[in-house]
């Protein structure tokens, strides 16, 4: 399919210019449009692939932003882009939407910019378009505080209410021992790129061939419009394309290739590998209520009866009819990729725990502000009563 993206904040710009950097790596073409949106100049630098006429600074004109940003605020965050809709809304004229299957918002919900801004942005634009709009939401890890877990928890919900389907990536799951927090997040923001661009980027019509099972725009869109959160399952394996060739030629003229039960397992085992392993937000699996899987490859290894095998295999663990199975050949490449999308899961032990810790948070932040006003109070009253005697 193809896509606007539009990266609000911090996070949002990187991972969107990261989805560009994969897409361009792997001869995809995804993204129609990119457009980067920020209240703090400083972070719309960040991106390397976004073009520089791309990148919007809202909340230029209000008084507690002016560039700054808005201080891992939400309601600053939201109120902000509300005030700039008509700038974005500008910035958006030149989306050739007539090309565009869906609009994706992709934000951390940590913060304030994109916690705030991208719900406001994604109702937005179901108002004005009828494309869906999907959201891409970056969960805080736990070692952020209770103030990124109350934020999340509030922009979960308005940023689910507001998308056709919000695909959720927790930053807690993702974290590797020993990693400094930005090469983390370089690390996190390519292996998510390149999950949402090999589902997404199925069925773009781009130089690569159409196979009779490929993936379309609408079996995508089917499956994420579910109005529910999602997470997407992901595994690969190295094909080693020279040395294969070079076998398979001498294994040829001995008379022996590849079966197709070769290739069909080959494809099941991959799908049941990225189902098993980690998902962008852990959740039961058997939780969801639709998904849909997409192999992408070099065409001969994109066996048909593979790809039936995984599908009713998925359709026991999901214990649900709604799977849909397809491929999305590239001549050139040099690996065979599974991505799984997994859309309405309803157990996510993750999205309870952060209710939990923002409940935690916002009692305390109300005991804080309790116990400010009350030194407060005490401090006039002493003043007064030093007043007193005149
Ligand atoms: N995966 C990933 N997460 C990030 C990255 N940068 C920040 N985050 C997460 O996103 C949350 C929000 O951070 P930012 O995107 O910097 O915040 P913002 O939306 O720009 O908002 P303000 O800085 O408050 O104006 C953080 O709490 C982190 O959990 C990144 O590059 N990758």
């Amino acid at each position: 399919m193809h896509v606007a993206v539009i990266g609000f904040g911090n996070a949002g710009g990187k991972i969107a210019d990261a989805i560009l950097e994969f897409e361009a790596d792997t001869g995809r073409s995804l993204c129609k449009d990119v457009l980067a949106v920020n209240s703090a100049e400083i972070d719309l630098s960040k991106p390397d692939r976004i073009p520089e006429d791309r990148r919007l600074l809202i909340g230029q004109t209000h008084e507690r932003v002016k560039g700054r940003g808005v201080g891992a605020d939400p309601e600053l965050g939201a109120e902000v882009a509300r005030r700039d809709l008509g700038e974005i809304d500008r910035a958006l004229d030149t989306v050739p939407v007539y090309d565009v299957d869906a609009f994706l918002v992709v934000a951390g919900l940590g913060g304030g910019t994109g916690s705030g801004g991208a719900p406001v942005v994604s109702r937005h634009l179901r108002e004005m378009y009828a494309e869906p709009v999907y959201g891409l939401g970056v969960l805080p890890s736990t070692d952020e505080g209770g103030r990124a877990s109350l934020n999340a928890a509030r922009s979960l919900q308005a940023f689910t209410d507001a998308t056709d389907s919000l695909v959720l990536f927790d930053n807690d799951a993702w974290r590797q021992a020993g990693e400094t927090l930005q090469g983390g997040y370089d690390h996190t923001n390519t292996e998510l790129a390149r999950r949402i661009t090999t589902l997404l980027g199925a069925g773009a019509m781009d130089d690569s061939k159409v196979s009779e099972t490929a993936m379309d725009a609408s079996d995508i869109n089917r499956t994420l419009s579910t109005d529910g959160v999602s997470t997407i399952a992901y595994a690969s394996a190295e094909l080693d394309r020279e040395t294969k060739s070079g076998l398979l030629d001498q294994f040829r003229a001995n008379g022996h290739a590849e079966s197709d039960t070769d290739y069909a397992q080959k494809v099941h085992g991959l799908v049941r590998r990225a189902v098993n392993a980690r998902l962008t937000c852990p959740a039961d699996v058997a939780s969801a209520e639709r998904s849909l899987v997409v192999v992408s490859g070099p065409p001969e290894e994109l066996s048909r009866k593979g790809l039936q095998h995984a599908r009713q295999w998925l359709e026991t663990q999901t214990d649900s009819v709604e799977v849909l199975a397809g491929d999305d050949p590239r001549e050139n490449a040099d690996q065979l990729s599974v991505a799984v999308l997994l859309s309405n899961v309803t157990d996510v032990p993750r999205v309870d725990a952060l209710q939990e810790r923002a409940v935690d948070a916002q009692e305390r932040i109300e005991a804080e502000e309790t116990a400010r006003d009350d030194e407060v109070a005490e401090l006039i009253t002493d003043e007064n009563d030093q007043l007193d005697p005149l």
